[in-house]
């Protein structure tokens, strides 16, 4: 021993070597199960089966078994068996005097599946599972059929509990039985299988290899009032996935006739993938995906690759047919309300942990990626009407999507709005909305005008920036991120769409100004088209306005009088003015205008001229018609040509009432 070590004194009460353990053979298992089967709960004690089981899968994808047995005993025993090659029992070099079999009994990280050697893509990889479900039972058996011979070996808490002794000739059998109990010390007294549980359990891998054939049985006592789990089935599924999504579709409506269903080789022998996908028309989606028949109910890399696949090839269908709302489809949009089941065999996977919830190898993504989106894009051009079904279903959802969130975001807002009103509102200051207005001007310059004429008590200012968003044509995402439109919002106080309220109303009346020009009156129609659609409570309830400024200004002598159009202007000069030398001035906007004469002219109360604007009643049966047509006039009129809103609103008698408050 080096002096470093004899110089080292252990005091009573130290931490020192004497404390650091180094566990043997399979006691880590015992004392740490959780490490290998993620608790001792329900749900490890089942995933005991789930390892027994998976190791009888991969001798069945290997090709070296066909048929496996499972059966459910009344004391919760679990007795599983295959017809593959059996566990080697020939003494391993390694191990004088062991078998094989006991070195896999009985020790962890001994396997025949770190090579690729004896099995090509095996779910089994760590070399731990056989290992670890014999350290958690009390009572574990296996037996071998092999070279016409019987073998059986039995074990306890992870010891054998005699030698491997033969049990003489058999003829038409070979494979491995394994039965086990699972310990009570660790699960608990009494810890029960759910047959349900463990009967789905074979039902998928059945499907997920069309080359096996698995024959369930249960003691019909522990089925008591289960309905749906029968006591004994041969499950057998030559068509795989597609049988699988059959099952679960039952009656249930897909939005497309047939299934996105397939299966491909990956490139170089490197595995493959199969997949079932349906869209029914419930959207009660799920994803049910497996790799080496592991299910992988976290997902993981093949997942991610499908969902590329999807999404891509969704969205250049949408290209092709030349639909522009395509684009905002997302990936969780498709994924979401699907019945999904993939299936990938790969080599050498890699898992998050011995319970194997996730698959991490990086490089399936790619390969699941690649071998669907072909057949993918395959399919949907192959019957475009129902894909478009598809496609429109999905736009759909994806447009509901971002109205609950704008919805959510703008109730956030109204909630705060006391706290957060835009900054750029020029508030008046009475507590109270009764006599109080607001408004809605074009521009930072006429805003300053605006806010020097205003009354501060009963008039507010909010000065709009450039033009709003068309909402007629905008989508809900474009609407929310319009930073005028949510100023507006928030001034107002009483919410949009569903959640509107006029009583939040922050003020009596909500006054449009905007200049008395083409590009004015666009602004103007662009507002009360947000309004008719956002908030059409304020409307009916006779809330909103339009300003009247003037157009020009007519002067002769002391005398000025002020014409709010062309045909305004002509008649004065032909009137009050008639064959005198008048001085007129053209008002580029509002911004132009003394504080003094825009006050005069349009915002105060006792000279001005406002425009109520108003609609149908919605609730007047009689009047039903009237709002379809003002709805497909509003729809219209937004679109493209802004003298013909300007006539509207203009002319418009109907929608616009000429009324003097
Ligand atoms: N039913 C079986 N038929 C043939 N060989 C088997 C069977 N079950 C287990 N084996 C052999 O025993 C080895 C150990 O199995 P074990 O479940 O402990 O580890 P593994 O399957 O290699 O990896 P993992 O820990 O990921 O399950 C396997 O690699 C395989 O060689
Ligand atoms: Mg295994
Ligand atoms: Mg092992």
């Amino acid at each position: 021993m080096s002096d470093l070590f004899q110089n080292t004194v252990r005091k009573e009460d130290s931490y020192s070597a004497q404390d650091i353990e180094v566990l043997e053979g399979l006691e880590p298992v015992r004392r740490r199960p959780g490490m290998y089967i993620g608790g001792t709960d329900e749900r490890a004690l089942h995933h005991l089966v789930a390892e027994i089981l998976d190791n009888a899968m991969d001798e069945a994808v290997a090709g070296h078994a066909s048929r496996i047995d499972l059966e459910l005993a009344l004391d919760a025993t679990v007795t599983i068996r295959d017809n593959g090659r059996g566990i080697p029992i020939d003494e391993h070099p390694k191990y004088p005097g062991k078998s094989a079999l006991e070195v896999i009994m009985t020790t962890l990280h001994s396997g025949g599946k770190f090579s690729g050697k004896a099995y090509a893509t095996s779910g089994g990889l760590h070399g731990v599972g056989l290992s670890v479900v014999n350290a958690l039972s009390d009572r574990l058996t296996v037996e071998i059929a092999r070279d016409r011979q019987l073998y059986t070996q039995s074990y306890s808490r992870g010891l054998a509990v005699g030698d491997l002794v033969g049990l003489g000739p058999v003829n038409n059998r070979r494979g491995t039985t394994i039965k086990f109990h699972p310990d009570p010390l660790i699960f608990g007294e009494g810890a029960a299988f759910k047959p349900e549980r463990l009967y789905r359990m074979a039902r998928s891998k059945a499907y997920l290899y069309k080359g096996v054939e698995i024959r369930w049985a249960c003691d019909p006592e522990l089925l008591g009032t289960d309905a749906v789990t029968p006591a004994s089935e041969t499950l057998r599924f030559p068509g795989g996935l597609n049988d699988y999504l059959t099952a679960a579709l039952k009656d249930r409506k897909a939005l497309t006739p047939a299934p996105f269903a397939g299966e491909v080789p990956f490139p170089g022998d490197a595995g493959r993938a199969e997949w079932a996908i349906a869209w029914p028309e419930d959207e009660e989606g799920f994803i049910h995906s497996y790799c080496n028949t592991v299910p992988t109910p976290q997902g993981g890399s093949h997942e991610m690759g499908l969902r590329a696949a999807l999404i891509r090839g969704l969205k250049s269908f949408g290209e092709l047919v030349n639909n522009k709302r395509a684009g905002q489809v997302t990936a969780d949009d498709v994924f979401g309300g699907a019945n999904i089941l993939l299936s990938v065999f790969i080599r050498d996977p890699s898992f998050q942990g011995q319970t194997k919830e996730k698959l991490a190898t990086a490089e399936a993504a790619r390969l699941v990626e690649a071998a669907v989106k072909d057949h993918f894009d395959h399919w949907l051009s192959a019957d475009p009407a129902a894909s478009n079904v598809l496609l429109d279903h999905l736009i759909e959802k994806a447009e509901e999507r971002q109205r609950k969130r704008q919805a959510k975001e703008m109730s956030r807002k109204t909630a705060t709005r006391k706290l957060r009103l835009p900054g750029k509102l020029a508030d008046c200051s009475r507590n109270t909305p009764d006599g109080t207005e607001v408004f809605l001007v074009e521009g930072d310059s006429a805003g300053g005008s605006a806010k020097q004429a205003r009354n501060r008590e009963t008039q507010a200012i909010l000065p709009l920036r450039g033009k709003i968003l068309n909402v007629a044509s905008a989508t809900a995402d474009k609407m929310r991120a319009n930073q005028e439109l949510s100023d507006l919002i928030q001034a107002l106080g009483c919410g949009v769409g569903r959640d509107f309220s006029s009583e939040k109303l922050r003020y009596e009346r909500v006054i449009i100004m905007t200049d008395a020009d083409v590009d004015g009156a666009h602004i103007a129609s662009l507002l009360m088209t947000f309004f008719y659609r956002e908030m059409p409570g304020l409307i009916q309830n006779g809330h909103l306005y339009l300003a009247l400024p003037p157009l020009y200004r007519v002067s002769h002598g002391g005398k000025s009088v002020y014409a709010r159009d062309d045909i305004h202007k002509e008649e004065l000069l032909k009137t009050v003015f008639a064959g005198k030398k008048v001085e007129l001035s053209r008002f580029k906007g509002l911004g132009e205008m003394q504080p003094s004469q825009l006050k005069e002219t349009t915002m105060d109360p006792t000279k001005r001229t406002l425009l109520r604007v108003v609609v149908p009643d919605t609730h007047d049966p009689e009047m039903r018609g009237e709002v379809e047509q003002t709805k497909s006039l509003v729809e219209s009129l937004m679109g493209r040509k802004p003298e013909l809103r300007f006539q509207y609103i203009q002319d418009n008698a109907k929608f616009v009432q000429d009324i003097d408050v």
